[in-house]
Order: C-alpha cells, then sequence, then structure tokens
C-alpha cells in the first residue's frame, strides 16, 4: 500500500525537459527520502506533485488522481508543502503565522506539544527567529490541520549542526504521526529518519530501495550522489 504513486511525471520548464518519466510510490507511514545531486529536479517534482509546475503523467493521492489540478485544491486534499525558503511571513507574529495556516479545526495541542518554543514565542515577529526556529514555524503550520502527507525541503540546510539535530528531532516525531515525502541532503538526517530512498540523477529515476541498504553502500552512494556514505 502506498499514499502517494507518481508514474511517468515529466516538467518542461523554460523548453528544458526537468524530469524525464519520474516514477515511485511513498509509503504510507514514515520517511520517504528524495535523493539526487544539486540541480537533478528534487525541488520541481514536489512542486509538481503540489501543482506549483504544470507536469504530465499521474500523481495520485491514496488512489485519487491529483496532477493537473490546482494548488489549493490539492493541499485541502491533505498535503502539507512545506518548500525550501520556509516562506514563513517575517513581519507576522508566529501566533499570526499559524492562524493563517488554519483550515477547519487546528490541533495547537499537537503543535505546541512537539514545539513549545512556539508558544512562548507567540508573540515575536517570524522574521525575528532563528532559522532553526522558523522551521519549526514552518512545520507547525503545516501539522495544524490534519494531513495525509508532507512533503518537506530541506529543512536542515543552513542550520547549524546543533539546529539540525533539534529539527531531526522534530522532524522523527512528525513522521510518528503523518508520511513525509523529505528532501534532504544531509546523510546523517538521512540514515537517521528514513525507511526508503529514491534517488534522481538528470531528471530520472536512478535507484529506489532501502534507505539503509544504500547509505550501507559507499560506492553506490558515491556514484549516485557524488559523496561518501560516512561524511
Ligand atoms: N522555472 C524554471 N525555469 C527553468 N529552469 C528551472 C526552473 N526551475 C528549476 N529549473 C531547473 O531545473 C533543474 C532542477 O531544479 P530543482 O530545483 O528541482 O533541483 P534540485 O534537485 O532540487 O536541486 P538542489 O539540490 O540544488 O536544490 C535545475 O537545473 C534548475 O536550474
Amino acid at each position: 500500500m502506498t499514499i502517494l504513486d507518481v508514474s511517468g511525471l515529466d516538467v518542461s520548464l523554460s523548453g528544458l525537459r526537468i524530469l524525464q518519466g519520474v516514477s515511485f510510490a511513498v509509503a504510507p507511514t514514515g520517511v520517504t527520502v528524495l535523493l539526487g545531486r544539486n540541480g537533478v529536479g528534487k525541488t520541481t517534482t514536489l512542486r509538481a506533485i503540489v501543482g506549483l509546475v504544470p507536469g504530465t503523467g499521474a500523481v495520485t493521492l491514496a488512489g485519487e488522481r491529483i496532477l493537473g489540478r490546482r494548488t489549493h485544491e490539492i493541499i485541502r486534499k491533505g498535503i502539507g508543502y512545506v518548500p525550501e525558503d520556509r516562506c514563513v511571513f517575517g513581519g507576522l507574529t508566529v501566533a499570526e503565522n499559524l492562524r493563517l495556516a488554519e483550515r477547519g479545526p487546528a490541533d495547537y495541542d499537537l503543535v505546541f506539544d512537539l514545539f513549545p518554543e512556539l508558544k512562548k514565542r507567540s508573540a515575536q515577529r517570524a522574521g525575528t527567529l532563528s532559522g532553526g526556529q522558523q522551521q519549526m514555524l514552518a512545520l507547525g503550520r503545516v501539522l495544524l490541520v490534519t494531513n495525509r502527507l508532507l512533503l518537506i525541503d530541506e529543512p536542515t540546510k543552513g542550520l547549524a549542526p546543533k539546529v539540525v539535530t533539534e529539527v531531526a528531532d522534530a522532524l522523527g516525531r512528525v513522521a510518528e504521526r503523518v508520511p513525509v515525502l523529505l528532501v534532504e541532503q544531509n546523510l546523517a538526517v538521512v540514515r537517521r529518519l528514513a525507511a526508503d530512498a529514491v534517488v534522481l540523477a538528470a531528471g530520472k529515476v536512478a535507484w529506489q530501495g532501502g534507505a539503509r541498504e544504500l547509505l550501507a553502500d559507499a560506492e553506490l552512494t558515491k556514484s549516485l550522489l557524488g559523496v561518501g556514505s560516512h561524511g
């Protein structure tokens, strides 16, 4: 059983074929990681799933076709998207950022239980939060409402090592509740969180299987990602 199926996904941008028949599935629990060198199309894959860039092929959420629908419709079907730049409203407070994310009943207890810092900093302007705190806010926003799947793009990018650990802890707890398709370059975080891995290369799926299996094979990891799995 899967929660998301991507089949033969093609995306062209500015006349370039960025995704070339990408096919993979996301398990209904835990973390599936989407890996690949810079520029292979990881972000584009997430953006196509939520309809922010046009694509052809098929994408289904719990069996229902979503490709070709408008972004707000796709989001309402239960996909929470946390883009790479986090997109918090810097001029608004933490509480206001959360309120904007409300869509039906909002589970503030869950969000403040996972991220007590957000409660403490409710009145603080989001633009003055640290990078890690902004990431917690971006995660808090998608957890406020019931989602069937989260798409999270490079949540640890640019964060200090200690904060990377905090965000990874938070993601681990998040993934106990809702399946996650995660783009993540930090292999220590991948090793810790991901059960399944999908590796893109030049707009195609180059490898898929167990994340542990991939990371245990230093040569394979190096050939696919250009980095050592222990580095
Ligand atoms: N709007 C666009 N117009 C033209 N090319 C684009 C556009 N958006 C992305 N691209 C190109 O598509 C390719 C894939 O980009 P994408 O951001 O999906 O890669 P990525 O795997 O997420 O990379 P990174 O790990 O560096 O974030 C890149 O070559 C990028 O330059």
